[in-house]
């Protein structure tokens, strides 16, 4: 059951010292529009032409969008004063567009200004409020949000430079998202393992999703941020920071938390997000793509057939991030997202 917003705020002073008094200050004069900066993607056909898509479409009548639980969190945009009232003054506009995007595999030049994000988790979560925040998209209990969206791109500044970052919403549940989930995993830059701290179920399953993200793409080190959101449920929280954090660390991944009603830590999870990508893209960054078979610098290939043992030997080995370097690199402060 995910309940609305509790009145009863949490007390814990992680969550109230992250949650800026400034972060709903009007725009100066002279701020772009919210539409030349928070470019709304429309409907999974659009955002589908941004992924790399190459198979065969959806089953005809398969469910395009999750059935959604009731929203009593509204985040239906409204364009004229979302952008004023974030948290993340949105910075100027320029060519990048999803149109544009390319494969999660393209080339590193033509993949540099853009980072693609995926939120990713059980449902209600509160994947889609998340991504409402970082879209612009406001609370508002007076309205159903009537065609809620998917997809949000903004130019946005990381450590004094630009970056367009695209944020997908389209994580779907069981069979009919299976076509769906497998292209996300191969177009995603870094990933969000969405969990509510309020739903120890959603948590559960999060090593889970883990492994399948990784053994969808074997070769690279993928940037994963376990989101603990719904903080402010201080009453009705389930998992515990220490146990997120203690997981994250199990997993070699990265942890925050979360309340996307409060816009608390959204802004720290989306730049941070942008920062492991970051970290990833420097010219000799151990965790990128490793050598394939056959390759002159890789290793050499198979010459006959691998016993049972050691398919499942290199399966496992595939499921968390392979050179040794790179672990002995990593930050144990899974909770600074600014670091490997
Ligand atoms: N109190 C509180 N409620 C939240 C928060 N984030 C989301 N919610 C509420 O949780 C419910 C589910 O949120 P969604 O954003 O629809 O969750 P989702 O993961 O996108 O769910 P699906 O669309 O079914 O996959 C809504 O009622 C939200 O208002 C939060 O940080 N705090």
């Amino acid at each position: 059951m995910h309940t609305d917003l509790d009145t009863d705020m949490d007390t814990d002073t992680e969550t109230t010292a992250l949650c800026p008094a400034s972060s709903h200050q009007a725009s100066p004069p002279g701020t772009p529009t919210p539409e030349a900066d928070a470019t709304l993607l429309k409907k999974p056909e659009k955002l589908l032409a941004g992924l790399d898509w190459g198979g065969p479409p959806p089953a005809p009548g398969a469910p395009r969008r999750r059935g959604s639980m009731p929203v009593p969190y509204k985040h239906q945009l409204r364009r004229a004063q979302a952008v004023d009232e974030l948290d993340w003054p949105p910075q100027a506009s320029s060519s990048g567009s999803s149109d544009s995007l390319g494969s999660g595999e393209a080339a590193p030049t033509q993949k540099d200004g853009i980072f693609k994000v995926m939120l990713v988790g059980e449902s209600g979560v509160g994947k889609s409020t998340l991504a409402g925040t970082f879209g612009g998209l406001q609370g508002d209990s007076a309205h159903e949000p009537e065609n809620p969206e998917d997809t949000y791109e903004r130019r946005i500044m990381v450590d004094k430079e630009e970056v367009t970052l695209v944020v997908y919403d389209i994580w779907e549940q069981g069979d009919a998202g299976g076509w769906l989930q497998d292209h996300c995993l191969q177009t995603g830059d870094a990933f969000l393992i969405v969990f509510s701290v309020t739903d120890r179920q959603s948590f559960s399953k999060v090593p889970e999703t883990l492994l399948r993200l990784r053994a969808g793409r074997p070769q690279h080190d993928l940037p994963v941020i376990l989101v603990g959101n719904k903080s402010d449920l201080a009453r009705s929280r389930e998992v515990s920071l220490e146990e997120g954090r203690h997981l994250a660390g199990t997993l070699s991944c990265k942890h925050i938390e979360t309340s996307a009603a409060l816009h608390h830590n959204t802004r720290e999870l989306f730049e941070g997000a942008v920062r492991q990508i970051r970290l990833r893209r420097g010219p000799n960054h151990a965790g990128g793509p490793q050598p394939e078979w056959g390759r002159a610098e890789g290793p050499a290939p198979p010459t006959r057939r691998e016993s049972l043992t050691k398919k499942a030997k290199r399966f496992l080995a595939n499921l968390v991030p392979r050179n040794t370097k790179f672990f002995k690199q990593r930050s144990r402060s899974c909770h600074d997202l600014s670091v490997l």
